[in-house]
């Protein structure tokens, strides 16, 4: 039998979300710490969260090209992961992932086949690889932006490369995202289980859970 497909929730705001998502089947549920987002939670909120999570699903905080005082900060609220979701160079991953002490999901974004050539390029410094669609120029945030992109550039990609598929994936597309891609590490949502930016919807937490599961 195949094994059963991860499944990422993000951009979780509340325990009570949190709840929902973990007894939906949820294997890992993110915490977005950027100002800029409508999922944004701050310092304190992340530390029940996190707490919250612990021993029931692995917790993993997305940040945006953190500076070190950052890093340390949420490092010290204990998450699995920490998700670079920035312009973050190999250099600074590798850094970031010293300083941390937790394992280190890196965002790429991805466009065109160049995008997915440079994937290679974080392989030692990642412990997995999100891909995600590139966002537009003028978008106000590097992600959470319901975009999907062209599955079919992954065709190029080393199938030793222990990715996550995110981007502008719904209950509706997911099945066909995991026959297609076959994400050895699952899909990541955030977008399509909310009714608005940054609303999460119990009931699409639980068809798009169902549906990846299913897919598997
Ligand atoms: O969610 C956000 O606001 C966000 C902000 C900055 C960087 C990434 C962000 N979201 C992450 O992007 C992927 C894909 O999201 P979507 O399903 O297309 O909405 C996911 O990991 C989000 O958590």
């Amino acid at each position: 039998m195949a094994d059963p497909v991860i499944v990422k929730i993000c951009g979780i705001k509340s325990l009570d979300l949190l709840d929902a998502a973990i007894e939906a089947g949820a294997d890992m549920v993110g915490f977005v710490h950027f100002m800029r987002s409508p999922r944004h939670v701050s310092i304190e909120e992340l530390g029940g969260l996190i707490s919250a999570a612990r021993g029931r699903v692995e917790s993993c905080v997305l940040l945006v090209n953190p500076d070190n005082s950052c890093v340390a900060e949420v490092a010290a609220l204990g998450p699995d992961w920490i998700q670079l979701h920035g312009p973050e160079t190999p250099h600074r991953v590798e850094a970031i992932r010293a300083e941390a002490g937790t394992q280190i999901m890196k965002a790429l974004p991805i466009g065109s086949a160049d995008d997915v050539a440079h994937v290679a390029a974080f392989l030692d410094v990642a412990d997995r690889i999100l891909l995600d669609a590139k966002p537009p120029k003028n978008a106000d945030r590097p992600g959470g932006l319901g975009e999907t992109f062209d599955w079919s550039l992954l065709g190029g990609l080393d199938p030793s490369v222990p990715f996550m598929l995110s981007g502008g994936l719904t209950p509706d597309n997911v099945a066909e995202a995991i026959r297609t891609v076959r994400p050895p590490f699952g899909v990541d949502v955030s977008s399509g289980v909310e009714t608005a930016p940054g609303v999460k919807n119990k009931k699409l937490i639980e068809a798009f859970i169902r549906n990846a599961k299913a897919a598997g």
